[in-house]
């Protein structure tokens, strides 16, 4: 998708024109939010607030609880404890209306099979009071050469293309995007990033859902980190980690001897271990953690694993 086709179509997925003013309260509201499976807890006390119009990355490992979080917070699953609210309604009890304003891609859908990729939006363009019109709509996905092709002949990367055109169709104001890059070659995930970033630009609130670092971090105005049913840290991708990242590590070899210092203060272990040294130091080094050390110090992966 080229940067200059970004208006148009920031103006075909602006959200619907409600004739309410936006409510300027979170968009998503979670307090505690539990989930157990056979008497385990795959979500674990999440709280949570995602604001309107941001884009939010919920990051973890395989089996983290990001995709139960999902289905909760778009009514598809039931929770076992806590509060949540989604455009000011409970999940729960949402009605079509409040449908109309949340777009869902989950990691697999049903979509289709025996009909074209046109057909298929045509046929579900009519559960939506203001469908992004079906030409446009694959075009913006990257679709418009495969209108005529049945979905069934598809690969898996335009299967997904095609998943999120129907996520996107109803214009929602609040979109849940389960690993939106999962599967698709660089060319289609770099695809799916500039749509999520003409989500963004149009107004729309948007949840993904990622175990990539660098989606996460190129998409994501802040990061959720989740891991074992536990949101362990929230902060824009850059602020990530806060005091682990400030860490640094000084290593050295004495006497044929790796020698390392874990300090907040590198400039003084250096003129320390200057003054006493008489001469060079060998393998002098001093690094601090990049996103990924942390990231992995952050779901619980000793550093040790990863070196
Ligand atoms: N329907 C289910 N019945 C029983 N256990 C389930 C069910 N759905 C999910 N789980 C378990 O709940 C835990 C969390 O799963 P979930 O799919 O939410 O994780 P995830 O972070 O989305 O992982 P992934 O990145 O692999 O999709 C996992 O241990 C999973 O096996």
């Amino acid at each position: 998708m080229q940067k200059d086709s970004l208006l148009p179509t920031t103006r075909a997925l602006a959200a619907d024109p409600r004739e309410e003013p936006p409510d300027p309260g979170p968009v998503i509201s979670i307090r505690g939010l539990v989930k157990r499976y056979g008497g385990r807890a795959v979500v674990d006390g999440v709280d949570l607030e995602v604001r309107r119009g941001e884009v939010f990355a919920l990051l973890g490992p395989n089996g983290a609880g990001k995709t139960t979080t999902v289905e909760v917070l778009a009514g598809v699953r039931r929770r076992d404890a806590g509060e949540v609210q989604v455009l000011g309604v409970d999940p729960a009890v949402g009605d079509r209306a409040w449908r109309d304003r949340v777009g869902v891609v989950a990691q697999t859908t049903g979509a289709g099979n025996a009909l074209t990729v046109r057909e298929t939006v045509d046929h579900f363009a009519a559960y939506h009071a203001t469908p992004v019109p079906g030409g446009e709509l694959l075009d913006l996905v990257g679709l418009g050469a495969t209108a005529r092709t049945r979905v069934d002949k598809l690969s898996g990367g335009q299967r997904r293309r095609l998943e999120v055109a129907l996520g996107v169709q109803g214009r929602p104001e609040l979109l849940f995007l389960d690993e939106p890059t999962t599967g698709l070659d660089p060319v289609a995930r770099r695809q799916s990033w500039a749509l999520v970033e003409s989500l963004r630009a149009a107004g729309t609130t948007v949840l993904l859902t990622t175990h990539y670092l660098d989606e996460a971090a190129h998409l994501a105005d802040r990061v959720g980190v989740i891991t074992a049913g536990r949101l362990v840290e929230v902060a824009p991708p850059a602020e990530l980690g806060g005091e682990l990242r400030r860490e640094a590590t000084v290593r050295w070899t004495e006497d044929g001897v790796p020698r390392e210092v874990r300090t907040y203060r590198p400039a003084a272990v250096l003129r320390d271990l200057l003054a006493a040294a008489p001469g060079e130091l060998p393998d002098l080094t001093v690094t601090r953690p990049g996103l990924e050390d942390v990231y992995l110090r952050l779901v619980g992966v000793p550093e040790e694993a990863v070196r």
